[in-house]
């Protein structure tokens, strides 16, 4: 062993500067890997008021059914549109119709002949389908869940102490096997979830079913919501910027089992009938890292810059609590209106820390899906064209509102986009998620040199 002299030598040749600049990454964070997972069932918008009824016991509630279906059926367009339908089609060929009628009876084939009075339903949630963990089995096996003043939470998170974490295993190891790196090569894990309340959590879980290294240093995020996501990945930046070679997988996983339950007789603030007409379950997984390894790692979007706003008089626009019976929601109504209103505000926080004036219209956009209206408003308040969210768009139409996990659905999908068009547009872009607060949370990002070789 060296005289205690000579340590204190060696000791003072590094200073704690050196050290801080070698711990350092050269470049920027970049999103190396993404990938997605659902539960089995998926179900239709069109069914999802029928099922729901059904399971919860709720089918003497007729009227509150059909205020479910209105908050995501548009009555006129599906009587306007249906009614032109037929109207053309008798025109056409009333012959036909007279011929296809007596077919149908024929054939037992009426059912196919009515398909065209059905309900084009999903129009004004702008939500087709939806992936739930929740089913007849788990319904069956838990009549509980359906009544809400019955204690159910201890079952509900047993359950999801389970589900949660193997839901965001199907996703990070389809990223981690995107990556091409083994899962020991990680080295940070940051795991966003509303669904899980137990401790030890997913995260703990979810390195031991994916053999992460015992070394790797986990961060578990819960209650943020829609914006868990992407606060996981505001993190996931520091993390990598800040710590030479490290790689962070970020997870998220929700299943909205947590507050699935009946609606409530008499119960008229109807944010049970919001949430149920809109949430759905998902898992996604993004590995984060910065310098990428040349011809091993793929980068696919450079992240620049990252920020949150907490939006003026907004603390009550959405909350949640647990209770006996479930997880209670509360989404004011003027939401929408309240995110469109900011939305200048929360950009100009992010590009205005950095000194770049940017051109809304010049910009990709992977915003989250809270439902159909927050996009338009948002659209209309930045003055974008109609299909600048299509990939939020996409999203919402085929999984519904996943919460936190929702923006991951958003950004593979444009990686998806810009790799099918050679990364033909756009080279800078925001990415945007909502939650209680109102917290809003945006990263500017760069598309990297991984989606333009494609
Ligand atoms: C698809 C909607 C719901 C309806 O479409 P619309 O074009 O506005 O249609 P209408 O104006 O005809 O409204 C249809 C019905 O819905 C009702 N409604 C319309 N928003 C409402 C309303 N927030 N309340 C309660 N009735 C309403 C509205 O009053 C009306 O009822 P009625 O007059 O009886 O026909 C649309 O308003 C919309 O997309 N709203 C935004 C949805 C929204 O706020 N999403 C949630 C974002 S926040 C989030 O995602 C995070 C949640 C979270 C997750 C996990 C956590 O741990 C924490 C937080």
């Amino acid at each position: 062993m060296a005289p205690a002299h000579h340590q204190a030598a060696a000791a003072t040749t590094v200073t704690t500067q050196d050290i801080r600049r070698a711990q350092r990454a050269d470049g920027p964070a970049t999103v190396l890997a993404i990938a997605t997972a659902n539960p089995e069932t998926r179900r239709s918008q069109d069914e999802y008021a029928d099922f729901y009824f059904r399971v919860t016991k709720s089918e003497h509630l007729p009227q509150l059914k059909e205020k479910l279906e209105r908050i995501y059926v548009d009555k006129f367009y599906i009587n306007t549109v249906e009614l032109y339908a037929m109207y053309n089609f008798i025109l056409e060929s009333h012959y036909k119709l007279l011929y296809l009628f007596w077919d149908s009876l024929q054939s037992s084939n009426f059912e196919n002949f009515l398909q065209i009075r059905k309900p084009h339903q999903g129009k004004k949630s702008g939500i087709e389908n939806r992936y739930t963990y929740v089913n007849d089995e788990v319904m069956k096996a838990h009549p509980e869940f359906s009544d809400r003043k019955l204690p159910s939470l201890d079952a509900r998170v047993e359950i999801a102490s389970n589900a949660v974490p193997e839901l965001a295993a199907a996703a990070a190891s389809m990223a981690i096997a995107e990556w091409g790196r083994p899962a020991t090569d990680i080295t940070h894990l940051i795991f966003s979830t509303y669904s899980d309340l137990k401790a030890p959590s997913s995260d703990r879980r979810l390195a031991s079913l994916l053999g992460l290294r015992h070394t790797v240093c986990r961060t578990i995020l819960s209650l943020h919501g829609c914006y868990g996501g992407c606060r996981a990945l505001q993190l996931a930046k520091e993390l990598a910027e800040n710590n030479r070679g490290a790689r962070v997988l970020v997870a998220c996983s929700e299943i909205s089992l947590i507050a699935f339950y009946g609606p409530e007789e008499g119960y008229t603030d109807t944010d049970t009938l919001v949430a149920h007409a809109l949430f759905g379950d998902g898992s996604g997984a993004v590995i984060v890292g910065a310098d990428p390894v040349d011809a091993v790692e793929r980068p696919l979007f450079e992240m620049a810059f990252a920020s949150q706003t907490t939006v003026p008089d907004s603390e009550g626009a959405i909350t949640v609590q647990h209770k006996k019976g479930g997880m209670e929601y509360h989404i004011a109504r003027g939401l929408p209106e309240m995110l469109a209103g900011n939305i200048k505000r929360c950009l100009a926080d992010a590009f205005g820390a950095i000194g770049v004036a940017a051109r809304w219209k010049d910009l990709f956009w992977a915003v989250h899906p809270g439902g159909r209206r927050i996009l338009d408003l948002i659209e209309e308040a930045l003055g974008l064209d109609n299909g600048a969210m299509a990939a939020s768009r996409q999203v919402l139409r085929e999984y519904g509102n996943m919460s936190g996990t929702t923006v991951i659905f958003v950004l593979n999908e444009l990686r998806r986009r810009f790799a099918a068009d050679g990364a033909e547009g756009a080279d800078w872009g925001a990415l945007m998620a909502f939650g209680p607060g109102i917290t809003a949370e945006t990263i500017l990002l760069r598309v990297a040199s991984g989606l333009k070789g494609n």
